[in-house]
């Protein structure tokens, strides 16, 4: 059980967060600076709240009152951040059994153990700066499990890494489960949110503005709320595959299926790159369209319909969870039901490209870019 009340000013920024999480795996939502990685790195004790308390585990980590600080590192919490540059000539396999070495006193999961878990075993000869952003992740992720955390913080890497926390998805279903090890994550993605857990917490403007089901969240808060918050509801990482220069489009490819995105020449085959789709622009159909001029047509099963006023928000599997927009008209019209299969129906130009695109652990603005027609 994680229960805190802070507050932190800084600047024209105030953080003022009051919460009791005991779920396993809780995600943190939330625009671009409405004080997410603040708030991990409260927990985390690598940022001094102003005022308030944190508790982990019924053990008080921190309380202005009492003066209570304890050190970062004595709180046994990974935060998942990472500088590869602080790792010049290491290997992957050297970091980590260095990090076994010096939490063996204060516990470990075991380097064989993670190494499996995460399916390092074919990196670990090599070096840490030259390694995809993908594979950065994971040993981002092994770095901070070796010294068997309570807790598990994720903060969002999309920035630094060029790829977003979802290739980690499939890695910390197993963490929670066979590891038994708690986690709070930062996402992007509604969709993703509703696929991994039934806990979320909405911060905006640095407040907790939701804490519980997202379903409920999503109703009350994000869909009433208007800007900031709508636009980013879903998030794919897609793989690059070439170019049409004479259809003026890039082709992806994402969980099986082809995507025809915005012409994005900068771009090369192999690039991972992160594309978001609003929940508005996605269309839906129970029937594969033929003789449509909508280039994108995904396969899913419908698993759940959230009604609001007027709307519905239907959220489909297709790999991963898209969460399309439509009236409730139209979902009467199309008597749609769980478990129907249903194609989303979007346009090319209706996809946004997020971040920097990554290629062998690079950032394309760092790199050569070669040109493919
Ligand atoms: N080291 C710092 N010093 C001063 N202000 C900071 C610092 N780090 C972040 N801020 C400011 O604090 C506010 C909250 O930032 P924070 O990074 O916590 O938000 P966030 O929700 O994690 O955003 P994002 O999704 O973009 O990562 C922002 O206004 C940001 O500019």
């Amino acid at each position: 059980m994680l229960e805190l009340d802070v507050k932190l000013s800084r600047g024209h920024f105030d953080l003022s967060a009051r919460l009791a999480i005991d779920s396993p795996m809780t995600a943190c939502f939330g625009p671009p600076g409405a004080g997410k990685s603040t708030l991990l790195g409260m927990i985390a004790g690598v940022v001094m709240p102003q005022r308030g308390w944190i508790r982990l585990g019924g053990e008080t980590v921190f309380d202005s009152r009492r003066g209570v600080r304890m050190p970062a590192g004595r709180r046994r919490i990974g935060l998942v951040r990472f500088d590869p540059a602080s790792h010049p000539r290491q290997t992957v396999g050297e970091l980590l059994r260095d990090t076994h070495r010096n939490s063996v006193r204060s516990g470990t999961f075991g380097f064989a153990g993670v190494v499996d878990l995460l399916e390092l075993e074919p990196l670990l000869d090599s070096g840490i700066q030259s390694l995809p952003a993908g594979d950065r992740q994971r040993v981002a992720l092994a770095h901070a499990l070796i010294p068997a955390p309570r807790l598990l913080l994720l903060d969002d890497q999309l920035e630094v890494s060029g790829v977003s926390n979802s290739a980690l998805l499939p890695y910390l279903t197993r963490i929670r489960d066979e590891l038994n090890v708690s986690i709070i994550y930062v996402s992007h993605s509604l969709g993703e949110v509703l696929q991994l857990t039934n806990r979320m917490v909405l911060m905006v403007n640095g407040r907790v503005l939701g804490f519980g089901d997202p379903h409920e969240i999503i109703t009350d808060k994000i869909l009433s709320a208007g800007a900031p918050l709508q636009g980013i509801e879903n998030v794919l990482p897609v793989t690059v595959l070439g170019h049409e220069a004479e259809n003026g489009c890039t082709i992806g490819y994402y969980h099986g299926s082809e995507l025809v995105l915005p012409m994005a020449a900068h771009l090369a085959p192999g690039d991972s790159v992160d594309v978001s789709i609003r929940s508005s622009d996605i269309a839906l159909s129970k029937q594969y369209l033929r003789g449509t001029s909508i280039q994108n047509q995904i396969k899913g099963r419908l698993c759940a319909v959230i009604r609001t006023p007027g709307h519905a928000v239907v959220q489909i599997d297709c790999g991963i969870t898209l969460l399309a927009g439509i009236s409730l008209k139209a979902l009467h019209a199309m008597a749609l039901r769980e478990g129907d299969t249903v194609y989303c129906l979007i346009k090319a130009h209706a996809f946004s490209y997020l971040g920097n695109p990554s290629r062998d652990g690079q950032s394309l603005d760092s790199r050569e870019v070669s040109l493919v027609h």
